[in-house]
């Protein structure tokens, strides 16, 4: 029997990047409250996932799989999500331009039924952001843009104009390493969990 895919995420960007690997998934979003017990950042991002998963399994009565994931920014070891308000949004932009930062991603997969994680990794991309003066700064957080994206920028709106380069996969800025995502899902189909995958 086919087994129900289930999205953890609220984020619309989550969402369009699952579709397009033609997987026929739901979506509910957890309410997890983020609580960070790890200091290294790959360790931070997979166990937020992992809280993710959880919550929305726990409500589960019936099999599924549920995907979960987590991203946030790293620079000179400070841990960023999403801004609290303008003041922070500032404080992480201006710490950004003109400097190499890294995002991380954590995902994971658990089968509802057992409430056991399937499968949990993460990737990590470097991304180089332009210098910036306080007004470009300004006027980028006065966008309201900032504010659901971890480090208080997003690479694939209007911020993009301010990005030098990455390295890593871009998809997994955007908050999901999809051709990872793409490749564990395979393996799990070889494995035996049945759902359909383009
Ligand atoms: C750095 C960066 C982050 N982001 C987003 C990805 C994530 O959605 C968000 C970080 O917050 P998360 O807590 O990872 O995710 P979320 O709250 O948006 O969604 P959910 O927990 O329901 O799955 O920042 C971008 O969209 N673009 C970017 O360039």
């Amino acid at each position: 029997m086919k087994k129900r895919i289930i999205l953890a995420s609220g984020s619309p960007r989550r969402k369009e990047m699952l579709e397009r690997i033609g997987l026929d998934f739901e979506i509910i979003k957890s309410n997890c409250k983020e609580i960070i017990t790890k200091t290294n950042p790959d360790e931070i991002v997979m166990e937020l996932a992992l809280c993710k998963a959880k919550d929305v399994a726990q409500t589960l009565k019936e099999e599924g799989l549920v995907i979960a994931a987590d991203t946030i920014v790293v620079y000179d070891k400070k841990i960023m999500g999403k801004p609290k308000d303008e003041k922070e949004a500032f404080e992480m932009l201006s710490l950004l331009q003109n400097n190499t930062h890294e995002v991380y991603t954590g995902v994971c997969i658990m089968d509802a039924s057992k409430k056991e994680e399937v499968v949990s990794f993460y990737e990590k991309t470097d991304v180089y952001v332009c210098e910036m003066t306080k007004k470009q700064i300004e006027d980028y957080i006065a966008t309201k843009d900032p504010f659901d994206k971890a480090g208080a920028y997003g690479i694939q709106g209007i911020f993009g104009k301010y990005i030098k380069g990455i390295n890593g996969s871009y998809d997994n800025v955007v908050g999901l390493p999809l051709g990872r995502l793409y490749k564990e899902l395979l393996s799990l189909k070889e494995k035996g969990y049945d759902f359909d995958l383009d």
